[in-house]
């Protein structure tokens, strides 16, 4: 039939058992839009992590839901219900008569459709102006009415048949769904693979960054590397070039050491055969040595059996000079004579009258200065011989030789040592409880100070300080042999017959000290004066350096005091053996005395001092006191020495004199006495020299008894 529904004719695929082309069309922009809404939905960038939208089920098309309810098939229990119920095709009516039995299209013309059931209904409407055709008309719609029950029932037919095609693309479309899912199963595993892998991605880009970072840091220590590199390559070749430089002097030297080699290798030969030469002769030297040696070895035994017999014979004469020494002090003691010693000071460069023997203007030679002076005793030291010539009146040349013996002679060059040497036995024996006298007589300026006092360095040591030490010595050594002992100094000065306390505080010449003699003990004592106990022998040195300063503060321009009064340093030792180590001593007591005396200057008054003005009286007045006391003092030994020869007890004029009073004790013969000449060596002291020789021999020659111990 040609008249088919156009419905059938525009479907082009209806001999296919899917659905139509427009369902699949309509199905699969249906799904294009799903996917591109899910891909709207979808972040354009990478969700976030766990926030994939679920799954959305695919949902059946309005169309198809429509063309279910066409077909008189219920829809799938999954497809929602049809909006609308299907409507049979309307017929519509046109004026104008249309071969065609399809629905008339467009606007004109057109008639209203009569509304048709799909169970034929027969009301009908007509409108036209002609009723006389009725007929005509009836049989028209009759033929209409055929017509349309024929394509009612094509349509019923057609309806059936799409009913049946609806099935199957139902079935396609559940299938499509089935595939659907899984396909967005897949996609989700995809999406969160894509996730991941975005993840990894995200986490590989970090990783880059950092070893980007890590690779510009890296750059970076390389470029600072590659500068220090090249900062130590260019020192490096600094010292290369150096080194270089070096090398190329060794060479030099290399070649010169390789020539100077060459010439020695040269030498080295002519040496070696010199050498052999010589070798052969020490081989015979040798042989000469060992005869030799052989010799030596013999001569070396006889040396030294020579050697022991010579020890042995200095042995016995140092055993001979003790046995000598103590013979002798027996001798002295059992005569009771003072001892005196003698001893002339080296010329000074004070002595020059430029004050230098070098000095040009002086013009000065020592042998004119000296006076004429001989020491012949060279083994004994105990002579002193002066020479003078002088003319007479009757203008003839007189030649003189005096010649002088004493106990101990010291020449110029003697030091402090070797006269301590001859004093220290004295000295010691204030230990054993004698009374010492030691005084320096002598003019000014002749050395006593420096005999007695001595310089501030330890060789130039005056017998003060030496005396104390050996005194601390020995009875330091006598404690081993149980014996305690206690010692105090006094410094004492005379001047102008005053006594003054050198040790004190008070000033000088206004106290009065007064002497005390305890004629039981023999011991004496002056009134006022600071006794100090003595601990150590430099506490003696600060001593008299107290001294000296005093002294010095009381001296005038006009006068150096201690040239013109007397010192008297008294060391007073009391020892009592009181035994050791728990083992009870004997009780045995001693007291000794050690009188240091440095005599003022013994020259005699000079009459041209004598012109009234009142230093001149002053020095009057001290030489006379002076000359009183050494008078006084000669007078002392005078009387002492008649007393001992005749024993015809004449008085002993101590008391002519602070000095011999002070002294007596030590002075009588329960005392060791010394008494120390000092000589100038000046031939302008010729004269001094001379009488002090004479009062010196008076004194030795005198004897005053045998010293005592003071033991209890
Ligand atoms: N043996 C000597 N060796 C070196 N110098 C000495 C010696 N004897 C004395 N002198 C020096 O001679 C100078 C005078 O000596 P010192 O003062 O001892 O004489 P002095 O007799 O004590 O005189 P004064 O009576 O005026 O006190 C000092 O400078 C002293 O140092």
């Amino acid at each position: 039939m040609s008249r088919l529904p156009r419905i059938r004719s525009s479907s082009p695929d209806r001999n296919e058992s899917g659905p139509s082309l427009a369902t699949r069309v309509t199905l699969k922009r249906k799904a294009t839009i799903d996917e591109e809404q899910e891909g709207d939905d979808q972040p354009r960038k990478l969700p976030a992590i766990g926030a994939s939208r679920p799954n959305r089920t695919l949902q059946p098309s309005r169309t198809a839901i429509n063309l279910a309810a066409s077909t008189g098939k219920a829809p799938s229990p999954n497809l929602p219900k049809p909006l609308t119920k299907p409507r049979a095709p309307a017929l519509t009516r046109s004026t104008t008569t249309r071969g065609t039995s399809a629905p008339p299209v467009g606007a004109a013309g057109r008639v209203a459709a009569k509304p048709t059931s799909a169970r034929g209904t027969t009301g009908r409407t007509v409108s036209g102006p002609l009723a006389g055709g009725r007929s005509s008309d009836d049989k028209r719609f009759n033929e209409l009415q055929s017509q349309l029950t024929s394509i009612e029932n094509a349509r019923a037919a057609d309806a059936a048949r799409l009913a049946a095609d609806m099935e199957a693309e139902r079935d396609k479309v559940a299938e499509l769904q089935a595939n659907h899912l899984a396909l967005s199963r897949e996609l989700a595993t995809a999406k969160s693979q894509e996730i991941n892998q975005r993840r990894e991605l995200v986490h590989a880009s970090d990783e880059i960054e950092n070893l980007k970072k890590k690779h510009a840091r890296e750059i970076m220590d390389l470029e600072m590397d590659v500068k220090k590199r090249d900062r130590e390559i260019r020192e490096v070749s600094e010292d290369l070039r150096m080194c270089r430089s070096d090398l190329e002097r060794e060479r030099e030297t290399v070649s010169t050491l390789k020539s100077t080699i060459s010439h020695q290798s040269t030498s080295q030969l002519t040496l070696t055969t010199q050498n052999q030469a010589m070798q052969a002769q020490s081989t015979a030297l040798q042989s000469q040595i060992d005869v030799y040696a052989r010799t030596v070895s013999e001569l070396t035994l006889k040396l030294e059996s020579a050697q022991k017999e010579v020890d042995d014979l200095k042995k016995e004469a140092m055993e001979s000079e003790t046995v000598r020494r103590k013979l002798h002090n027996m001798v002295q003691e059992l005569k009771g004579n003072i001892r005196v010693f003698c001893r002339v000071r080296p010329v000074l460069p004070s002595d020059y009258p430029c004050g230098s023997p070098s000095s040009p203007s002086g013009g000065v030679a020592a042998e004119d200065l000296q006076a004429n002076m001989a020491f012949p005793d060279r083994r004994d030291h105990k002579e002193i011989v002066l020479a003078s010539s002088s003319e007479s009146a009757t203008g003839q040349q007189r030649n003189e030789v005096y010649n002088f013996g004493f106990d101990r002679v010291f020449e110029p060059e003697s030091t402090q040592a070797e006269v301590f040497e001859e004093v220290s036995m004295l000295a010691q024996s204030c230990t054993d409880g004698y009374n010492v006298c030691i005084f320096a007589y002598g003019q000014t300026g002749s050395g006593k100070s420096f005999t007695m006092e001595g310089g501030l360095s330890e060789a130039s040591a005056g017998m003060i300080p030496r005396a104390v030490e050996q005194v601390f010595r020995v009875a330091e050594e006598m404690k081993s042999k149980g014996w305690e002992y206690k010692m105090e100094g006094q410094f004492l000065e005379i001047y102008n017959e005053t006594i003054n306390d050198l040790l004190g505080t008070s000033e000088f010449d206004k106290k009065k000290h007064e002497i005390k003699h305890d004629p039981k003990t023999g011991s004496t004592r002056v009134t006022d004066v600071n006794i100090i106990p003595l601990h150590s022998a430099s506490q003696v040195r600060s001593l008299l350096s107290l001294a000296q300063s005093r002294r010095s503060v009381a001296a005038t321009l006009m006068n150096e005091r201690s040239s013109r009064s007397h010192s008297v340093f008294t060391l007073r030792i009391s020892g009592v053996n009181i035994g050791m180590g728990g083992t009870g001593g004997t009780g045995e007591k001693c007291e000794g005395s050690l009188n240091l005396v440095d005599l003022a200057g013994s020259e005699r008054l000079n009459v041209s001092f004598a012109s009234g003005a009142p230093v001149e009286k002053e020095r009057v007045k001290e030489t006379q006191s002076i000359n009183k006391s050494l008078s006084a003092l000669g007078d002392v030994i005078a009387a002492l020495g008649e007393k001992g020869e005749g024993a015809n007890g004449k008085h002993i004029p101590y008391r002519n004199s602070k000095l011999t009073y002070l002294l007596q004790n030590s002075l009588s013969g329960n005392s060791k006495t010394l008494m120390v000449l000092n000589l100038s060596p000046l031939a302008a002291h010729m004269n001094e020299s001379l009488t002090s020789l004479r009062f010196a021999t008076k004194v030795n020659n005198t004897t005053i008894g045998t010293a005592k111990k003071r033991t209890s």
